[in-house]
């Protein structure tokens, strides 16, 4: 379902080193082929050369500029370099000697940069090597991209990016030494970014979708070389996300994995149990259920206690309904094999999912456990006990905090004191605050841990397929996959019950015996996929309406 497999920097360091101790590249050819591409995704989309200025770092982003550069240069473009004086690796210090025979360098600063910045900026400064933040100098130099100057406001020209706009950790996505998720004003925003190989996760997640812009993929001839997960099992690839919008996708051999074979009885599809509440609250597990149904569930059953059994006797007429009231009935209604999957937590309150979820749990079904089923397992005396690789978590980061409060600790900025003193006799203990939080900032030290190295950690430990939720939907398996489902483009999303819906359409999927992790990615990119079809205005109702012109676009 048009999958793209996604790299850490680690990762990709390993794949450049092993690909030039096979002696099947050397670093000059890399660095040269990455530049080449990214001179030739300038010119594709300004095919009218201008004047561009190149911004080169030290190390091999900076590489990769001297190449740009001179690339550029050749195709007729009026180049002027700004590069920085420390001492550069080899390649890179070859590619610069090459770009000096054609043309000057001047030292890069802001000042220099704000005299004559021409059409177009290449910011080739840091790239997976952005492992400290910014020094005084590059952060003016990137403000001045963000559009800011310590005297007045600029427009800057547009911004195209050599693997990341400089700054970025391309394994969180955060901005080093800047505040975690707060973009700010004058954060650079590019144009348009030209990455190797494959995306990196910070690419997909947090603020890189924001500061990115368009995001090329460059093939630079590397391999990728194939990974064992904790059962022995060879992969080829560990970390996938979807890049293209679904309605460019088509699945054109044979049946979509979402189709329906011709000929196929409702119990090939399965049955999924979406589990209600007490009156009043069963709006939530309506649109599960309801979601579970257009996800092409064979039969679906909503299961509120009797006494709230009144509430839920409105459409649509295809669902089931039957009285479900405590731990014993649900024990005895899961003797039923044909019952496929569970759905726990939305509008259920949480000591009904405490109680549900230890017949649940021991039944061995693959299960959705959402909303109140989470709060009711962060309070579980046996903690994740019974959990198991059929189960899929869904917690929002409210909701992970209260699973896995060192792993959520771990993705939080340093606490930002507060803009002013509280009160005058406040002030000198909101002075040392402040200091201590700019100290904080200063020590930032790359790779910063990511929602993907989070949601794999609360994997492995749970023992369940966890989706950590977001406009970066991360999804980890307990071996250690994972898939990204970046939805930037759709915030309409954020709307109440939006969350219910995909527990339902996951419940769905699992009914019709897609595995948990399948199941929770495929239900991550149709929820947004749905999403982007209905557009502005949208509300959580619209959305399971929406599957069926999404499945028909996908070619069913
Ligand atoms: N891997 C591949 O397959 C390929 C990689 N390619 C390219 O190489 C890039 C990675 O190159 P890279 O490893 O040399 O790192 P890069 O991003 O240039 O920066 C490192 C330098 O910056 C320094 N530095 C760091 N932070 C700093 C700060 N805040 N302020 C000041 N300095 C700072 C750091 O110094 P250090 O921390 O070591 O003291 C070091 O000197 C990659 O993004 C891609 O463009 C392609 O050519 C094709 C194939
Ligand atoms: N800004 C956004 N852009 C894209 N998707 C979003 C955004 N905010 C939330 N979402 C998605 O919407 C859903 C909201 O779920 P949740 O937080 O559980 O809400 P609720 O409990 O109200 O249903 C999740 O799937 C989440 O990934
Ligand atoms: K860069």
């Amino acid at each position: 379902m048009g999958w793209t497999e996604v790299l850490t920097t680690a990762e990709m360091r390993g794949l450049e080193t092993a690909a030039m101790a096979g002696g099947a590249v050397t670093g000059l050819d890399l660095m040269e082929r990455a530049g080449a591409a990214v001179a030739g995704a300038i010119r594709l989309r300004w095919p009218k050369a201008g004047r561009v200025t190149v911004l080169c770092g030290p190390g091999n982003n900076g590489g990769d500029g001297y190449v740009v550069a001179r690339h550029l240069a050749q195709a007729g473009w009026q180049v002027r370099v700004l590069g920085m004086d420390n001492a550069p690796g080899p390649d890179a210090a070859v590619m610069k000697r090459r770009w000096a025979a054609l043309g000057g360098i001047e030292p890069l600063t802001a000042a220099a940069l704000g005299k004559e910045a021409g059409d177009l900026v290449v910011d080739a400064i840091f790239g997976t090597g952005m492992t400290r933040p910014l020094d005084r100098e590059m952060a003016l130099v990137s403000r001045w991209m963000g559009g800011w100057t310590p005297v007045r406001t600029v427009t800057p020209p547009p911004v195209v990016a050599v693997d990341a706009v400089s700054g970025l950790c391309l394994d969180s996505g955060a901005w080093l030494g800047g505040v975690r998720g707060e973009p700010g004003g004058s954060l650079p925003r590019a144009a348009l970014t030209v990455t190797f190989h494959a995306p990196k996760a910070g690419h997909l997640l947090e603020l890189g979708p924001v500061l990115g812009g368009e995001l090329v993929v460059a093939d630079i001839g590397l391999q990728t070389t194939p990974f064992r997960d904790a059962e022995g099992q060879i992969w080829s690839e560990r970390t996938l996300a979807v890049m293209v919008p679904p309605r460019h996708l088509r699945q054109d051999r044979g049946l979509h994995p979402l189709g329906k074979r011709a000929g196929s009885h409702k119990f090939d599809h399965g049955h999924a149990l979406i589990v209600a509440g007490t009156a009043g609250q069963g709006g939530a597990a309506r649109l599960s259920a309801r979601a579970a149904l257009r996800a092409g569930a064979g039969l679906v059953t909503l299961a509120p206690p009797a006494d709230a059994m009144a509430e839920h006797f409105g459409p649509p007429d295809a669902l089931m309904r039957r009285a479900l009231d405590d731990a014993a009935a649900l024990a005895r209604l899961l003797g039923d094999d044909r019952l496929r999957a569970v759905c726990l937590g939305p509008g259920c309150g949480t000591g009904r999912a405490a109680d549900l979820l230890e017949p649940l749990l021991a039944s061995g079904r693959p299960a959705v456990l959402d909303a109140d089923a989470l709060t009711a397992l962060a309070r579980r005396p046996a903690g994740f006990e019974g959990l198991h690789k059929g189960c899929v978590l869904t917690p929002h980061m409210g909701e992970f905090r209260r699973l896995f409060p060192d792993l959520a600790a771990r993705l939080d900025p340093p606490p930002r004191p507060p803009a002013r003193p509280p009160s005058p006799e406040q002030e000198i203990a909101w002075t040392i605050a402040l200091q201590t939080w700019r100290q904080a900032l200063a020590d930032m030290r790359g790779p910063l841990y990511s929602r993907l190295d989070a949601a794999r950690e609360a994997a492995a430990r749970s023992g369940a397929v966890v989706l950590l939720k977001g406009p970066d939907t991360v999804i980890a398996a307990p071996d250690g996959q994972a898939r990204i489902h970046s939805a930037f483009d759709v915030p309409w999303l954020a709307t109440a019950g939006a969350g219910d819906v995909l527990a339902g359409i996951i419940a769905g999927l699992l009914a019709r015996g897609f595995p948990s992790l399948v199941a929770a990615a495929t239900g991550a990119f149709l929820h947004a996929a749905a999403a982007r079809r209905f557009g502005p205005g949208l509300i959580a109702d619209d959305l399971p309406e929406q599957l069926p012109g999404v499945f028909r676009d996908l070619g069913l």
